[in-house]
């Protein structure tokens, strides 16, 4: 190869992942601008992009495009379906910003062979980018977890199941028939059985466009990519869950009387579990908060607004009770899992909901 060559084979790598890396700085940009209304986030989006103007102004332009060859290059025809398999808002930031770390990268390496010093800069550049970029990830993702659980009526409590196959069967099938939160509550398995549950059911769930939460562990719900935890009374507070699995994950709290409803709106819980309603064939209650605390949560909550979901001993019989008190969510467990036909139960009971 001839030295000639080699500088005019950087250049056109340089020129291709600058274009790549402006693109995503903007689109990252872009959302930074209409989808959040935040004016320093904007304001640092918009440095980044200038930033890396001022480092591609030491490059010198005329060879940069010289070296430009698009119908020539062999990789625009390479396409993987990936890319077009992005259904959320969340998904095109984190491709985004996947694609400016690489490029920036590519151009602080080959950059070295022309220009010192832009290799600096876009290295510089490459770590201000990743802060910022992991931000407004983290923004978009917790968006898109709180605009999944605003949509959600239908919640249902999974165990661990026989083998990971019937688990992920159980996700797609009964998300296909209308579930949109699973929780993996299983009090007879183990911390690893656990976290490798959970860790396959975040996957099979953010593909099914389902919420997986994680019951009582936060620590196993952080680890293990869960949506978010849900945690009870005898738990963690829902402050200090908040604190291990970070904002842009869920925290769902149980309560049973109405100080623990404004205990847990204060404390930051994104929903609320609200029961014993109904004697449950799942877990035993001396008392039950009955539907009478239904009725005073959906009364007392019209100021702090968040999703509360019915729970225990709910079914496609006593559902029109749990609805007069003005509540249209519900997490159940048996009337789904114990039914015959499970996916017909979750059909049923959505319908019920949403009717
Ligand atoms: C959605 C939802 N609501 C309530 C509960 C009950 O949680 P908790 O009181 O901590 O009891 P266990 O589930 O841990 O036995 C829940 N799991 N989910
Ligand atoms: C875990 C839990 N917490 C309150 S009721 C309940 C059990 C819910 O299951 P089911 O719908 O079978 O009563
Ligand atoms: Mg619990």
């Amino acid at each position: 190869m001839h030295v000639n060559d080699s500088r005019q084979i950087s250049y056109r790598i340089l020129d291709a992942s600058a274009n790549r890396a402006a693109e995503g700085i903007r689109t990252i940009e872009e959302f930074v601008r209409f989808g959040l209304d935040d004016s320093q986030a904007a304001a640092v989006a918009k440095e980044l992009r200038h930033e890396l103007a001022a480092a591609l102004s030491r490059l010198n332009r005329a060879e940069l495009l010289a070296a430009r060859d698009t119908d020539g290059d062999v990789g625009t025809t390479l396409q993987t379906a990936a890319e077009y398999s992005r259904t959320e808002i969340a998904d095109v930031i984190t491709a985004a910003a996947e694609r400016v770390q690489q490029s920036l990268r590519v151009l602080e390496e080959y950059g070295k062979t022309i220009d010192v010093e832009f290799a600096r800069q876009i290295e510089s550049l490459r770590y201000r980018a990743y802060t910022h970029h992991r931000q407004i990830e983290l923004h978009a993702i917790a968006s898109s977890r709180s605009r999944r659980l605003a949509d959600a009526v239908l919640y249902l409590l999974i165990d661990c199941g026989r083998s990971e196959a019937e688990f992920v069967e159980t996700i797609r099938s009964l998300s296909d028939a209308g579930v949109d939160v699973f929780q993996l509550r299983d009090k007879q398995a183990s911390d690893r059985q656990l976290y490798e549950r959970a860790k396959c059911g975040a996957v099979i769930a953010k593909g099914c466009d389902a919420l997986f939460i994680v019951n009582d562990r936060a620590d196993i719900a952080s680890s293990a990519g869960a949506d978010g935890v849900h945690v009870g009374q005898d738990e963690l507070p829902a402050g200090m869950a908040r604190r291990v699995v970070g904002s842009e994950r869920l925290v769902g709290v149980s309560t049973h009387d109405i100080d623990q409803v404004h205990q847990a709106i204060a404390g930051g819980a994104d929903y609320i579990g609200c029961g014993p309603t109904f004697p449950s064939t799942t877990k035993s209650f001396d008392a039950h908060a009955g539907t009478a605390f239904l009725k005073q949560v959906h009364e007392e909550t019209r100021q702090t607004p968040r999703p509360a979901f019915a729970i225990g001993g709910i079914n496609q019989q006593n559902l029109d009770q749990v609805t007069a008190c003005g509540f249209h969510r519900i997490a159940v467990t048996a009337a789904i899992n114990d039914a015959e036909d499970p996916a017909a139960a979750a059909r049923a009971l959505r319908r019920q909901l949403l009717g």
